[in-house]
Protein backbone atom coordinates (compact mmCIF):
# COMPACT_ATOMS: atom_id res chain seq x y z
CA UNK A 1 0.00 0.00 0.00
CA UNK A 2 0.84 4.20 -0.57
CA UNK A 3 -0.35 5.91 2.46
CA UNK A 4 -0.64 9.48 2.81
CA UNK A 5 -0.16 11.66 6.23
CA UNK A 6 -1.28 15.30 6.40
CA UNK A 7 -1.43 17.08 9.71
CA UNK A 8 -4.22 19.64 9.82
CA UNK A 9 -5.74 22.58 11.94
CA UNK A 10 -3.20 24.31 15.08
CA UNK A 11 0.20 22.56 15.81
CA UNK A 12 0.31 21.13 19.28
CA UNK A 13 3.19 18.61 20.85
CA UNK A 14 3.14 15.20 19.63
CA UNK A 15 2.24 15.73 16.04
CA UNK A 16 5.71 14.90 15.12
CA UNK A 17 5.78 11.64 17.73
CA UNK A 18 1.94 10.33 15.71
CA UNK A 19 4.11 10.97 11.99
CA UNK A 20 7.00 8.97 13.29
CA UNK A 21 5.16 6.31 14.98
CA UNK A 22 2.67 6.10 11.81
CA UNK A 23 5.59 5.65 9.24
CA UNK A 24 7.67 3.29 11.54
CA UNK A 25 4.66 1.32 12.57
CA UNK A 26 3.36 0.74 8.78
CA UNK A 27 6.84 0.85 7.12
CA UNK A 28 8.16 -2.42 9.45
CA UNK A 29 4.42 -3.86 9.31
CA UNK A 30 4.45 -4.03 5.28
CA UNK A 31 2.88 -1.00 3.23
CA UNK A 32 4.95 -0.55 0.83
CA UNK A 33 5.46 3.55 1.32
CA UNK A 34 4.54 6.51 2.78
CA UNK A 35 4.29 9.65 1.81
CA UNK A 36 3.96 12.92 4.22
CA UNK A 37 1.33 15.95 2.59
CA UNK A 38 2.89 19.28 3.46
CA UNK A 39 0.64 22.14 5.15
CA UNK A 40 -2.58 19.90 5.29
CA UNK A 41 -4.78 19.55 2.57
CA UNK A 42 -3.19 22.41 1.13
CA UNK A 43 -0.31 20.13 0.57
CA UNK A 44 -3.09 18.54 -2.33
CA UNK A 45 -2.73 21.18 -4.02
CA UNK A 46 0.27 22.39 -4.22
CA UNK A 47 1.04 19.29 -4.95
CA UNK A 48 3.75 19.94 -2.05
CA UNK A 49 4.87 16.36 -0.58
CA UNK A 50 7.51 14.50 0.98
CA UNK A 51 8.88 10.69 1.25
CA UNK A 52 8.38 9.59 4.48
CA UNK A 53 11.37 6.61 5.92
CA UNK A 54 12.98 6.03 8.41
CA UNK A 55 15.59 8.52 8.14
CA UNK A 56 13.06 11.27 7.48
CA UNK A 57 11.88 10.54 10.98
CA UNK A 58 14.63 10.08 12.94
CA UNK A 59 14.99 12.45 15.99
CA UNK A 60 10.88 13.98 15.78
CA UNK A 61 9.55 12.26 18.69
CA UNK A 62 10.58 14.56 21.03
CA UNK A 63 9.97 18.14 18.76
CA UNK A 64 7.16 20.75 19.14
CA UNK A 65 4.83 21.30 16.12
CA UNK A 66 5.12 18.95 13.02
CA UNK A 67 7.69 18.28 10.37
CA UNK A 68 5.18 18.43 7.95
CA UNK A 69 3.40 22.26 7.95
CA UNK A 70 -0.03 22.78 8.76
CA UNK A 71 -2.75 25.06 7.73
CA UNK A 72 -5.92 26.09 9.00
CA UNK A 73 -7.96 27.52 6.47
CA UNK A 74 -7.01 25.22 3.54
CA UNK A 75 -10.92 23.19 2.80
CA UNK A 76 -10.64 22.14 -0.58
CA UNK A 77 -14.18 22.17 -0.98
CA UNK A 78 -14.16 25.27 -0.19
CA UNK A 79 -10.73 26.64 -1.15
CA UNK A 80 -9.57 30.28 -0.08
CA UNK A 81 -7.06 30.14 -3.07
CA UNK A 82 -10.47 29.81 -5.51
CA UNK A 83 -12.66 32.46 -3.85
CA UNK A 84 -14.06 29.60 -1.78
CA UNK A 85 -14.87 27.25 -5.02
CA UNK A 86 -15.07 23.41 -4.73
CA UNK A 87 -11.47 21.86 -5.90
CA UNK A 88 -11.08 18.99 -3.86
CA UNK A 89 -11.46 17.15 -8.02
CA UNK A 90 -8.15 18.58 -8.46
CA UNK A 91 -6.92 17.04 -4.63
CA UNK A 92 -8.20 13.72 -5.71
CA UNK A 93 -6.96 14.16 -8.94
CA UNK A 94 -3.45 14.51 -7.20
CA UNK A 95 -4.29 11.48 -4.93
CA UNK A 96 -4.40 9.39 -7.93
CA UNK A 97 -1.43 10.23 -9.71
CA UNK A 98 0.39 9.97 -6.11
CA UNK A 99 -1.15 6.81 -6.61
CA UNK A 100 -2.18 7.10 -2.96
CA UNK A 101 -4.58 4.10 -1.69
CA UNK A 102 -5.74 5.22 1.87
CA UNK A 103 -4.94 9.20 4.32
CA UNK A 104 -3.78 9.54 7.53
CA UNK A 105 -5.41 12.72 8.70
CA UNK A 106 -4.12 14.14 12.25
CA UNK A 107 -6.10 16.82 13.15
CA UNK A 108 -8.90 18.45 15.21
CA UNK A 109 -12.87 18.60 14.24
CA UNK A 110 -12.08 20.39 11.05
CA UNK A 111 -9.71 18.24 9.50
CA UNK A 112 -11.65 15.40 10.43
CA UNK A 113 -14.68 16.76 8.87
CA UNK A 114 -12.61 17.61 5.60
CA UNK A 115 -11.54 13.81 5.58
CA UNK A 116 -14.77 12.44 6.07
CA UNK A 117 -16.17 14.67 2.68
CA UNK A 118 -12.90 12.66 0.88
CA UNK A 119 -13.82 9.20 2.25
CA UNK A 120 -17.03 10.05 0.43
CA UNK A 121 -14.75 10.89 -2.81
CA UNK A 122 -13.22 7.13 -2.67
CA UNK A 123 -10.18 7.84 -0.79
CA UNK A 124 -10.03 5.68 2.63
CA UNK A 125 -9.35 7.64 5.57
CA UNK A 126 -8.47 7.11 9.38
CA UNK A 127 -8.07 9.96 11.16
CA UNK A 128 -6.08 10.52 15.19
CA UNK A 129 -7.47 13.44 17.02
CA UNK A 130 -5.53 16.06 17.72
CA UNK A 131 -5.98 19.41 19.51
CA UNK A 132 -4.72 21.18 22.59
CA UNK A 133 -8.11 22.27 23.93
CA UNK A 134 -8.43 18.41 24.87
CA UNK A 135 -12.37 18.79 23.32
CA UNK A 136 -12.62 16.36 20.48
CA UNK A 137 -15.64 14.00 21.46
CA UNK A 138 -15.21 10.44 22.27
CA UNK A 139 -11.77 10.98 22.92
CA UNK A 140 -10.79 11.17 26.54
CA UNK A 141 -7.63 13.02 26.07
CA UNK A 142 -5.40 14.52 23.10
CA UNK A 143 -1.96 14.23 23.01
CA UNK A 144 -0.20 18.03 23.41
CA UNK A 145 -2.75 18.15 26.13
CA UNK A 146 -0.67 17.16 29.35
CA UNK A 147 2.44 19.79 27.61
CA UNK A 148 0.07 22.70 27.68
CA UNK A 149 -1.00 21.91 31.35
CA UNK A 150 2.36 21.32 32.55
CA UNK A 151 3.07 24.96 30.97
CA UNK A 152 0.24 26.70 32.43
CA UNK A 153 1.29 24.84 35.47
CA UNK A 154 4.80 26.21 35.98
CA UNK A 155 3.49 29.73 34.56
CA UNK A 156 0.93 29.58 38.12
CA UNK A 157 4.19 28.28 40.23
CA UNK A 158 6.55 31.25 39.03
CA UNK A 159 3.36 34.09 39.08
CA UNK A 160 3.26 32.69 42.56
CA UNK A 161 6.46 34.16 43.84
CA UNK A 162 5.43 37.68 42.56
CA UNK A 163 1.80 37.55 44.14
CA UNK A 164 3.25 36.31 47.53
CA UNK A 165 6.08 38.98 47.32
CA UNK A 166 3.97 41.96 46.64
CA UNK A 167 0.37 41.03 47.77
CA UNK A 168 -0.87 40.73 44.27
CA UNK A 169 -4.20 39.25 42.32
CA UNK A 170 -1.99 37.73 39.60
CA UNK A 171 -4.57 36.10 36.52
CA UNK A 172 -3.24 33.73 34.06
CA UNK A 173 -5.08 33.32 31.17
CA UNK A 174 -5.14 29.83 29.07
CA UNK A 175 -5.85 28.27 25.90
CA UNK A 176 -9.49 27.06 25.61
CA UNK A 177 -11.82 28.49 23.30
CA UNK A 178 -14.92 26.45 23.91
CA UNK A 179 -13.59 24.27 26.65
CA UNK A 180 -12.01 24.65 29.89
CA UNK A 181 -9.57 21.62 30.24
CA UNK A 182 -6.37 23.43 29.87
CA UNK A 183 -7.48 25.91 32.98
CA UNK A 184 -8.94 23.79 35.02
CA UNK A 185 -6.27 21.12 34.87
CA UNK A 186 -3.81 23.86 34.62
CA UNK A 187 -5.00 26.02 37.38
CA UNK A 188 -5.81 22.86 39.49
CA UNK A 189 -1.80 21.56 38.81
CA UNK A 190 -0.66 25.59 39.94
CA UNK A 191 -2.95 25.73 42.92
CA UNK A 192 -4.73 28.38 41.49
CA UNK A 193 -7.15 29.90 44.39
CA UNK A 194 -10.05 31.14 41.28
CA UNK A 195 -10.45 28.67 38.52
CA UNK A 196 -12.67 30.08 35.69
CA UNK A 197 -13.83 28.36 32.60
CA UNK A 198 -16.19 29.05 29.25
CA UNK A 199 -18.89 25.96 30.52
CA UNK A 200 -19.38 28.39 33.78
CA UNK A 201 -20.04 32.08 33.25
CA UNK A 202 -18.84 34.13 36.30
CA UNK A 203 -19.84 36.44 38.75
CA UNK A 204 -17.95 39.18 38.96
CA UNK A 205 -18.72 40.00 42.47
CA UNK A 206 -17.93 36.66 43.30
CA UNK A 207 -14.02 36.49 41.77
CA UNK A 208 -13.63 39.85 43.81
CA UNK A 209 -14.84 38.34 47.16
CA UNK A 210 -12.37 35.73 47.29
CA UNK A 211 -9.56 38.34 46.38
CA UNK A 212 -11.17 40.40 49.24
CA UNK A 213 -11.10 37.81 51.57
CA UNK A 214 -7.72 36.28 50.68
CA UNK A 215 -6.34 40.34 50.82
CA UNK A 216 -7.18 39.77 55.20
CA UNK A 217 -5.91 36.09 55.12
CA UNK A 218 -2.99 34.97 52.53
CA UNK A 219 -3.02 38.64 50.96
CA UNK A 220 -2.62 37.54 47.43
CA UNK A 221 -4.92 35.42 44.94
CA UNK A 222 -3.76 33.48 41.93
CA UNK A 223 -6.76 33.32 39.26
CA UNK A 224 -6.39 30.66 35.92
CA UNK A 225 -8.98 31.67 33.52
CA UNK A 226 -9.80 30.43 29.74
CA UNK A 227 -9.84 32.67 27.07
CA UNK A 228 -13.15 31.34 26.25
CA UNK A 229 -14.15 32.21 29.83
CA UNK A 230 -16.72 35.23 30.27
CA UNK A 231 -18.93 37.06 32.72
CA UNK A 232 -22.47 35.80 33.30
CA UNK A 233 -24.46 38.17 30.75
CA UNK A 234 -21.40 39.13 29.02
CA UNK A 235 -19.76 37.73 25.57
CA UNK A 236 -16.56 36.14 24.55
CA UNK A 237 -13.51 38.40 24.66
CA UNK A 238 -12.81 38.65 20.76
CA UNK A 239 -8.67 39.39 19.78
CA UNK A 240 -9.42 39.08 15.43
CA UNK A 241 -11.70 37.27 13.28
CA UNK A 242 -10.14 35.15 10.64
CA UNK A 243 -11.50 36.14 7.07
CA UNK A 244 -12.40 32.85 5.08
CA UNK A 245 -12.74 30.56 7.92
CA UNK A 246 -15.08 28.03 8.79
CA UNK A 247 -14.20 28.82 12.47
CA UNK A 248 -13.37 32.47 12.28
CA UNK A 249 -13.27 33.56 15.97
CA UNK A 250 -9.71 34.00 17.68
CA UNK A 251 -9.88 34.83 21.40
CA UNK A 252 -7.63 36.52 23.93
CA UNK A 253 -7.59 39.12 26.30
CA UNK A 254 -10.17 38.22 28.62
CA UNK A 255 -7.56 37.64 31.17
CA UNK A 256 -6.77 41.77 30.50
CA UNK A 257 -10.73 42.52 30.54
CA UNK A 258 -11.32 40.83 33.80
CA UNK A 259 -8.10 42.69 35.57
CA UNK A 260 -9.52 45.67 34.96
CA UNK A 261 -12.75 44.90 36.07
CA UNK A 262 -11.47 44.04 39.30
CA UNK A 263 -9.03 46.83 39.84
CA UNK A 264 -11.53 48.55 41.01
CA UNK A 265 -13.29 45.90 43.58
CA UNK A 266 -9.97 44.62 45.34
CA UNK A 267 -7.19 46.80 47.13
CA UNK A 268 -4.10 44.80 45.85
CA UNK A 269 -2.81 45.40 42.40
CA UNK A 270 -4.18 42.94 39.78
CA UNK A 271 -1.82 42.11 37.16
CA UNK A 272 -2.74 39.81 33.66
CA UNK A 273 -0.41 37.74 31.70
CA UNK A 274 -1.51 35.76 28.47
CA UNK A 275 0.20 32.53 27.86
CA UNK A 276 -1.19 32.28 24.47
CA UNK A 277 0.93 29.97 21.76
CA UNK A 278 3.62 29.22 24.76
CA UNK A 279 1.25 26.72 25.69
CA UNK A 280 1.26 24.80 22.27
CA UNK A 281 4.98 24.78 21.91
CA UNK A 282 7.84 23.02 22.68
CA UNK A 283 8.53 19.52 23.41
CA UNK A 284 5.64 17.45 24.07
CA UNK A 285 5.62 15.61 27.52
CA UNK A 286 6.58 11.90 28.07
CA UNK A 287 3.02 11.48 28.55
CA UNK A 288 2.31 12.95 25.08
CA UNK A 289 4.92 11.15 23.54
CA UNK A 290 3.32 7.54 24.52
CA UNK A 291 -0.13 8.72 23.79
CA UNK A 292 1.15 9.94 20.48
CA UNK A 293 2.75 6.87 19.82
CA UNK A 294 0.28 4.77 20.79
CA UNK A 295 -2.41 6.57 18.53
CA UNK A 296 -0.35 6.61 15.35
CA UNK A 297 0.26 3.08 16.03
CA UNK A 298 -3.39 2.24 16.13
CA UNK A 299 -3.84 4.35 13.29
CA UNK A 300 -1.27 2.14 11.47
CA UNK A 301 -3.08 -1.29 12.64
CA UNK A 302 -6.37 0.30 11.40
CA UNK A 303 -4.60 0.75 8.31
CA UNK A 304 -2.92 -2.74 7.26
CA UNK A 305 -6.22 -4.20 8.63
CA UNK A 306 -7.91 -2.01 6.04
CA UNK A 307 -10.64 -0.24 8.66
CA UNK A 308 -11.90 2.49 7.02
CA UNK A 309 -14.00 5.75 8.03
CA UNK A 310 -12.83 5.71 11.67
CA UNK A 311 -10.71 7.50 13.78
CA UNK A 312 -8.79 6.63 16.64
CA UNK A 313 -9.53 7.64 20.34
CA UNK A 314 -8.63 7.04 24.01
CA UNK A 315 -11.37 5.44 25.95
CA UNK A 316 -10.21 4.65 29.53
CA UNK A 317 -7.30 2.93 29.66
CA UNK A 318 -7.79 1.74 25.88
CA UNK A 319 -7.14 3.13 22.40
CA UNK A 320 -10.48 2.45 20.14
CA UNK A 321 -12.10 3.23 16.94
CA UNK A 322 -15.26 5.76 16.45
CA UNK A 323 -16.72 6.60 13.36
CA UNK A 324 -15.71 9.64 12.01
CA UNK A 325 -18.78 11.22 11.22
CA UNK A 326 -19.06 10.99 15.14
CA UNK A 327 -16.40 13.49 15.48
CA UNK A 328 -17.10 15.97 12.88
CA UNK A 329 -19.28 18.96 14.31
CA UNK A 330 -18.91 17.73 17.90
CA UNK A 331 -17.48 19.59 20.77
CA UNK A 332 -16.24 17.77 24.33
CA UNK A 333 -16.79 20.90 27.36
CA UNK A 334 -16.50 20.07 30.43
CA UNK A 335 -19.06 18.40 32.03
CA UNK A 336 -21.39 20.57 35.17
CA UNK A 337 -20.79 17.13 36.55
CA UNK A 338 -17.13 16.32 36.19
CA UNK A 339 -15.31 14.77 39.34
CA UNK A 340 -12.56 17.57 38.97
CA UNK A 341 -14.67 20.65 39.05
CA UNK A 342 -16.36 18.97 41.93
CA UNK A 343 -12.93 18.51 43.47
CA UNK A 344 -11.71 22.43 43.28
CA UNK A 345 -14.80 22.91 44.85
CA UNK A 346 -14.05 20.63 47.78
CA UNK A 347 -10.85 22.33 47.98
CA UNK A 348 -12.15 25.72 48.28
CA UNK A 349 -11.28 26.42 44.73
CA UNK A 350 -13.54 29.30 43.60
CA UNK A 351 -15.04 28.22 39.89
CA UNK A 352 -16.72 32.42 39.79
CA UNK A 353 -20.40 31.24 39.97
N1 LIG B 1 -16.76 23.08 10.90
C1 LIG B 1 -15.97 22.92 9.84
N2 LIG B 1 -16.44 22.38 8.70
C2 LIG B 1 -15.62 22.21 7.65
N3 LIG B 1 -14.32 22.53 7.62
C3 LIG B 1 -13.83 23.08 8.71
C4 LIG B 1 -14.61 23.30 9.89
N4 LIG B 1 -13.81 23.86 10.83
C5 LIG B 1 -12.60 23.98 10.26
N5 LIG B 1 -12.62 23.52 9.01
C6 LIG B 1 -11.49 23.46 8.09
O1 LIG B 1 -10.66 22.43 8.59
C7 LIG B 1 -9.29 22.80 8.50
C8 LIG B 1 -8.68 22.73 9.85
O2 LIG B 1 -9.49 23.49 10.71
P1 LIG B 1 -9.01 24.01 12.11
O3 LIG B 1 -7.92 24.99 11.94
O4 LIG B 1 -10.20 24.38 12.89
O5 LIG B 1 -8.34 22.74 12.68
P2 LIG B 1 -8.86 21.51 13.39
O6 LIG B 1 -8.49 20.34 12.56
O7 LIG B 1 -10.33 21.63 13.72
O8 LIG B 1 -7.98 21.61 14.68
P3 LIG B 1 -7.97 22.77 15.81
O9 LIG B 1 -9.25 23.55 15.70
O10 LIG B 1 -7.88 22.00 17.08
O11 LIG B 1 -6.77 23.59 15.54
C9 LIG B 1 -9.26 24.19 7.91
O12 LIG B 1 -8.93 24.06 6.59
C10 LIG B 1 -10.67 24.71 8.07
O13 LIG B 1 -11.00 25.49 6.95
O1 LIG C 1 -3.15 29.43 16.36
P1 LIG C 1 -4.41 30.23 16.23
O2 LIG C 1 -4.98 30.19 14.88
O3 LIG C 1 -4.23 31.60 16.79
O4 LIG C 1 -5.51 29.52 17.12
C1 LIG C 1 -5.53 29.59 18.48
C2 LIG C 1 -6.63 28.74 18.99
O5 LIG C 1 -6.45 27.40 18.65
C3 LIG C 1 -6.45 26.61 19.82
O6 LIG C 1 -5.12 26.48 20.25
C4 LIG C 1 -7.03 25.24 19.55
O7 LIG C 1 -8.37 25.34 19.14
C5 LIG C 1 -7.24 27.42 20.84
O8 LIG C 1 -6.98 27.06 22.16
C6 LIG C 1 -6.79 28.80 20.48
O9 LIG C 1 -7.76 29.73 20.81
MG1 LIG D 1 -11.11 23.44 14.62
Amino acid sequence: MHIGILTGGGDCPGLNAVIRAVTLALLNQGAARVTGIRRGFLGLLTRDVVKLDEAAVAGILAQGGTMLGTHNRCDPFHYFGAGGADVSAQAMAYVRELGLDALVAIGGDGTMTIAQRFAALGLPVVGVPKTIDNDICHNERSFGFDSAVAVVAEALDRLDTTARSHGRVMIVETMGRYAGWIALEGGLAGGAQVILLPELPYRLEAVAEVCRQREASQGYTLICIAEGAKAQGGGLTVARTLADSPDPLRLGGVGAVLAQQLQPLVQSEVRSTLLGHVQRGGSPTPFDRVLATRFGYAAAQRVLRREWGCMVALAGAEIVSVPLETVAGCSRPVPADHELLAAARGLGISLGV
